[in-house]
């Protein structure tokens, strides 16, 4: 353990900022079980997230994404890595903030769509993942700013952001 208080790390931030991959990177450094919000949704909902959005719709995935992150933010002591809309609605962010120290992670467009461009399981990206991610980048443009802190990943490996972080959370004093 890092810390004897049993805080949550919440990762948040959007696509392809490496959420899922420090993830699971912080929870071998530190011996807290990873959780992937996106993970469970799909476990809870029995299909692929891109499956859930074609089927169900966005707004039923949001509402499902909301429930389970409640749920989860119950837990002490976890890395929770969570999908890069989960700050949109604002009692979502809430919770995270009451329940967890909040780590943003950022990338810049070109290494958002050079890591997730091509990859069919994000749904939002489909139809121009260039243009998408701006897109998204442009509404989100606050949305992650509420963190305790916040990385730029650019140019940083996997391993050194969750260094980096891990440093930031030693000396945190929540
Ligand atoms: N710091 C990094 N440098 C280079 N590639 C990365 C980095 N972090 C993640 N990746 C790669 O980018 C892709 C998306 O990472 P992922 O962890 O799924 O992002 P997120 O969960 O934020 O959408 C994966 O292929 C992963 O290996
Ligand atoms: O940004 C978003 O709205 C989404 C991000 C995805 O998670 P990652 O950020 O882990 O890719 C996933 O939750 C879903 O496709 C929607
Ligand atoms: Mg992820």
């Amino acid at each position: 353990m890092v810390k004897e208080k049993q805080d949550n790390i919440v990762l948040i931030g959007m696509m392809g900022t490496g959420k899922t991959t420090v993830g699971a990177r912080l929870a071998e450094e530190t011996g807290y079980p990873l959780v992937d919000l996106d993970a469970l949704i799909s476990e809870k909902a029995g299909c692929p997230i891109p499956q859930l959005f074609a089927e169900r719709g966005e707004p039923y995935f949001r509402d499902l994404e909301a429930a389970v992150l409640k749920d989860v933010l119950a837990q002490e002591g976890i890395i929770l890595a969570t999908g890069g809309g989960a700050v949109l609605r604002e009692e979502n962010c809430r919770e995270m903030a009451a329940r967890g120290w909040v780590v943003a992670l950022k990338a810049t467009v070109e290494e958002i769509v050079s890591r997730v461009g091509e990859d069919p399981g994000r749904p939002l990206l489909a139809g121009g993942a260039r243009s998408r991610v701006e897109a998204l980048l442009d509404q989100r443009r606050q949305a992650y700013d509420f963190a305790h802190v916040i990385i730029d990943t650019s140019g940083k490996s996997p391993e050194e952001v969750s260094a980096e972080i891990l440093t930031h959370y030693r000396g945190s004093s929540n």
